[in-house]
């Protein structure tokens, strides 16, 4: 059977490799496992709620309709709690779409947010869909389309919180963000990246900006591809480990020493708003794919 459904979660297996399967929380359409060739792809946290009451530490969350905190406090989404209310509400599984390749679809509208937390948005104004498509192929893509289906213009950011598995973050290597701008949410200071590969010592935080899509990011581990991450529609990149002393502050984030096996490459359109007119659509995808050889796009500015 290529899609399994319980309760709680839907799992689909590849058709034709019964070793690569994608498995997702309904809680938040949380993805919390990608088992590429029976190799695990994401990270998750030992602590992870999996019951609703938290977003889950690690795999993919989605963050909607805001980026972490909204410091503006004549923003309609100055109230929301941090990255928003997707990660934390019970989406719809909408069930298969196509079959080759695989696609699953999960939905989220007003009606499946908390009331109390859906007032804090605009005061309840906005109306809109989400629909994730998520297609297993070789590769696994995460593709969001967003329709506002209200009688109020809205803005958002969208970004997918994407922890992979990596065997020890202090031998990794992220390349292709040289030149490109960024905001160091840790020193709160913007600048142009200029390592021609990112390496990780100590807790990093940053969102580069406006990078060309044809960029694609790639880990690499003592000089092997793991994971590839190419964007579709999606501007930005957040780049996250927590390191040592914000895991240890983070109750959800278990082995402590964790932060050693995850990085967050995380896709989106974070750095502004979107604003989305009534009765319009706006769709964008990532897909993460395994292996394959080093490529340097240093040229694409
Ligand atoms: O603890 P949360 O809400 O899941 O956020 C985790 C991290 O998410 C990242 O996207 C942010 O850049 C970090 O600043 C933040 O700490």
């Amino acid at each position: 059977m290529p899609i399994e459904e319980t309760d709680t979660k839907v799992t689909l297996t590849h058709p034709s490799d019964p070793s690569s399967s994608v498995t997702i929380l309904k809680h938040g359409a949380t993805i919390l496992s990608w088992l590429h060739k029976g190799k695990e792809q994401l990270w998750l946290s030992d602590a992870a709620k999996l019951d609703g009451s938290k977003p889950v530490r690690g795999g993919i969350p989605l963050v909607f309709p805001i980026f972490g905190k909204e410091k503006n406090e004549s923003s309609p989404a100055f109230q929301l709690s941090q990255h928003g209310f997707a990660r934390s509400s019970p989406w719809e599984f909408l069930g298969q779409t196509t079959e080759s390749p695989a696609t699953i679809q999960f939905g989220l509208g007003p009606e499946q947010v908390d009331p109390e937390v859906y007032k804090l948005w605009g005061e309840g104004k906005y109306d809109f869909t989400l629909i994730l498509s998520i297609t297993l192929d070789d590769d696994l893509t995460t593709t969001i389309e967003v329709e506002n289906s209200g009688k109020e213009d809205f803005d958002f950011k969208w970004l997918f919180h994407t922890y992979l598995r990596v065997p020890d973050i202090t031998d990794v290597l992220v390349n292709n963000l040289i030149d490109q701008r960024c905001y160091d949410q840790l020193l709160a200071t913007e600048y142009v990246e200029k390592a021609p590969v990112i390496s990780f010592h100590e807790e990093f935080d940053r969102i580069y900006k406006n990078i060309p899509v044809e960029k694609s990011f790639q880990v690499i581990d003592k000089g092997q591809v793991l994971h590839n991450v190419h964007r579709d529609n999606l501007p930005d990149t957040v780049v996250w480990n927590p390191w040592i002393e914000k895991s240890k502050g983070m109750a959800d984030f278990e082995p402590k020493s964790g932060y050693h096996h995850m990085l967050c490459i995380e896709a989106g359109h974070v750095a502004e708003y979107l604003t989305l007119a009534k009765g319009s659509k706006w769709k964008a995808a990532q897909t993460l794919s395994v292996g394959g050889e080093i490529r340097l796009q240093t040229n694409i500015f």
